[in-house]
């Protein structure tokens, strides 16, 4: 949210609305809502269960739709794409963490992390590399081999880290990365997510109901009644 006068934000949503209809009922989730992040930059969503949190960042994902709105990325806009474009798009500029993990375990914690490259249509080769030294940097240089079942939960939120990083995407969506991890396993999946995203240049936007990490983060927006709004930082 802090671009000068004339620079592009790195990824601008406008006017984002959207409702789920349950029998009678209709849940406005997300009401005119603007937010916008640069390069680099990251923020923390928070706000209370059920507020709309992960609808948000799954619309911000191009893995949901909205009623209304607008997505640009880098100025450009997302709205008139295919699901094919949206694919790629994701796959290319996107990286995805959640709060499980979601590997495949039938393959090693480096096939895991080749995937996004393998699906893209690079070789094993081109893949391997890039892979390692992403398990390297999130400390799992010993456990490449390993069969996701065989990783401890942190090695395997870990593991998803890489993988989401891989394909040295622009910007990483992360929905309640550490929620699923004891405290020690959730500081360190967290430390990297900041120390990795601050060495490549990455923005995030994470969600999280951990108000000690979002203050880590270089601003805060709490959705509440379907806006998000800017926290002054404390
Ligand atoms: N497909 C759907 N159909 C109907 N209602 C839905 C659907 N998906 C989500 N909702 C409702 O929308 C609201 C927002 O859900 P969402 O999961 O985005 O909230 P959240 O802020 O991420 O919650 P939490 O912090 O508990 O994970 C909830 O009331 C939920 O029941």
């Amino acid at each position: 949210m802090n671009s000068s006068p004339g620079n592009t934000p790195l990824f601008t949503a406008r006017n984002l609305c959207k409702s789920f209809h349950s029998g009678t009922t209709t849940i406005q989730i997300l009401n005119e809502l603007d937010f916008s992040i640069d390069k680099g930059e990251m923020v923390a969503v928070v706000g209370a269960s059920g507020s709309g949190k992960t609808t948000l960042l799954q619309i911000l994902g191009t893995l949901d739709t909205p009623d209304t709105g607008e997505l640009l990325f880098e100025g450009d806009t997302l709205t008139s794409k295919n699901d094919g474009e949206l694919s790629k798009f994701r796959n290319k500029s996107l990286g995805f963490i959640f709060q499980f993990h979601h590997l495949l375990p039938e393959f090693s914690a480096i096939e895991n992390v080749m995937m996004p490259g393998l699906i893209a249509g690079k070789k094993k080769d081109e893949m391997e590399e890039p892979a390692r030294k992403l398990l390297e940097q999130v400390e799992l240089s010993h456990r490449t081999e390993h069969r996701v079942n065989e990783l401890s939960g942190g090695e395997q939120q870990r593991t998803a880290l890489a993988r989401a990083l891989v394909m040295k995407p622009a910007l990483l969506l992360a929905d309640e990365p550490t929620g699923n991890l004891d405290v020690k396993s959730g500081n360190i999946v967290f430390e990297l997510i900041k120390s990795l995203c601050r060495d490549l240049g990455l923005a995030a936007i994470m969600v999280t109901h951990n108000q000690e990490l979002a203050r880590q983060m270089d601003s805060i927006f709490i959705l509440e009644n379907a806006v998000l709004t800017q926290q002054s930082h404390p």
